[in-house]
């Protein structure tokens, strides 16, 4: 049974949100497995990582969610406020368990935030009904052969990567709805995907020359413990990492070349920065003949108007990782750059939330019917 999607009050002004709360009232859900009450059952795979404990935390207050299952690998066995005392106030919230260990018939939908690798060889054995976000990067490559490339082994469920639907939201909407198994994006190439593609869709600008240089919060990296991530070797510094090989490369060629209607490739550089959380892209463009920054800005401006969690700051403003802290929000705005022709594209979000747990909600309430802004309208930190 589809469930009843109710409208939300606050914060979601403008024609193209309406439209989307206005569909997702009128259509239902997708025929999947069926649902038992109007409440369903998640089951998060992964929840003693940092996605999923903040998966845990933005559903907590989802008036159709209700998570009944936790998994861990090593924290397996744990009470879940052992492993995240911060979330000891959730209610209900089940004990980590194995995955081996889990009903699957007893759960309406899936968060999966494995591993990358682990989570094929996961998803390929799920009921063939069920939804499942997946936050990995294993089925968000289309051509098998690029994901071989990259990921250094062949995919072992080509059937399912064919299957799954890229979730950058705003730009796949009307595909996430009727998505069975959901690719969400990683977290560069939403930050700086968001940033460019329209530009790139409308002719704006060259799609030659495309430089984006990346920061993000140490959280990216996950929170198994990795020598490179320790405090001492963070800490006021700041890390270059994966320089012209990093795997969000094709990924993010993948979007810009469907934008662009030819190959498109780009000039990538990623950093480690001394936060917990947030990312930056800046992304050097070249202006096709006779635009200028002016028109980028206006152009993304009209992109989304109306979209809930995408924002392009007032003429001259600058967006920080602090604007976006703990939100679903990107931001963005465009500068002239001082080399004529060129043009500077700044892109934040919170690597955790639109980079992952919160896009990755924002495709699930669409996947369900339900209203897409649900339980993710929460406001930055700031300072
Ligand atoms: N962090 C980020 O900003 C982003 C992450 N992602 C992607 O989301 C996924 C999760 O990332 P993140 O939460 O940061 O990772 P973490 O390292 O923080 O968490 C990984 C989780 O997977 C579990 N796990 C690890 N290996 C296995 C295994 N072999 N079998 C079963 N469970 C296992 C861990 O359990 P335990 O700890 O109990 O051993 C833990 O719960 C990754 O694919 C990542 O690339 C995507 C976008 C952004
Ligand atoms: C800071 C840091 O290490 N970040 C991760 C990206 C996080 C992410 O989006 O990874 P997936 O593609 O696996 O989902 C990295 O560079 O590998």
């Amino acid at each position: 049974m589809a469930l009843q999607c109710k409208r939300v009050a606050v914060g979601t002004s403008g024609r193209r949100a309406m439209d989307v709360r206005a569909q997702a009232v009128a259509s239902p859900a997708p025929a999947s497995a069926p649902m038992k009450t109007n409440v369903a059952k998640i089951a998060v795979l992964g929840a003693s990582g940092y996605t999923g404990a903040e998966v845990v935390r933005l559903t907590a207050l989802h008036p159709n969610i209700k998570v009944t299952v936790l998994t861990g690998d090593k924290q397996a066995g744990k009470a879940f406020s052992d492993v995240f005392p911060h979330l000891v106030a959730a209610t209900n919230v089940p004990k980590l368990v194995k995955i081996d260990d889990v009903n699957f018939a007893d759960v309406d939908a899936v968060f999966c935030c494995l591993p990358h690798a682990t989570t094929q060889e996961v998803i390929k054995k799920l009921p063939s009904d069920l939804k499942v976000v997946d936050l990995s990067a294993d089925f968000r490559l289309k051509n098998p052969a690029t994901y071989a490339e990259w990921y250094g082994h062949e995919h072992a469920a080509v059937e399912l990567q064919k299957e799954a639907v890229y979730g950058l939201t705003e730009l796949y909407r009307d595909q996430v709805k009727s998505a069975r198994l959901l690719a969400n994006p990683g977290c560069y190439p939403t930050c700086s995907q968001l940033g460019l593609y329209p530009l790139l869709k409308a002719g704006l600008i060259l799609p030659e020359d495309i430089l984006i240089d990346a920061k993000s919060g140490v959280s990216g990296a996950g929170r198994s413990a990795k020598e490179s991530n320790l405090y001492c070797e963070i800490a006021e510094g700041i890390n270059s990492y994966a320089v012209g090989s990093h795997r969000h490369m094709p990924e993010i060629e993948q979007g810009l070349t469907e934008a662009a209607g030819k190959p498109v490739t780009i000039s990538f550089t990623p950093h480690l920065i001394n936060m917990s959380r947030g990312m930056q892209t800046t992304s050097y463009v070249k202006l096709a003949p006779g635009v200028t920054a002016d028109q980028l800005r206006s152009q993304l401006a009209s992109t989304y108007e109306g979209e809930p969690f995408v924002r392009v700051l007032p003429k001259g403003v600058v967006p920080h990782t602090r604007h976006v802290r703990g939100s679903n929000y990107c931001l963005m705005n465009v500068f002239p750059d001082r080399i004529p022709g060129r043009a500077i594209v700044i892109s934040v979000i919170d690597n955790l939330v639109k980079g992952a747990s919160g896009q990755g909600l924002q495709n699930l309430n669409l996947m369900m019917g339900w209203p897409e802004t649900t339980a993710l309208l929460q406001l930055a930190m700031f300072p």
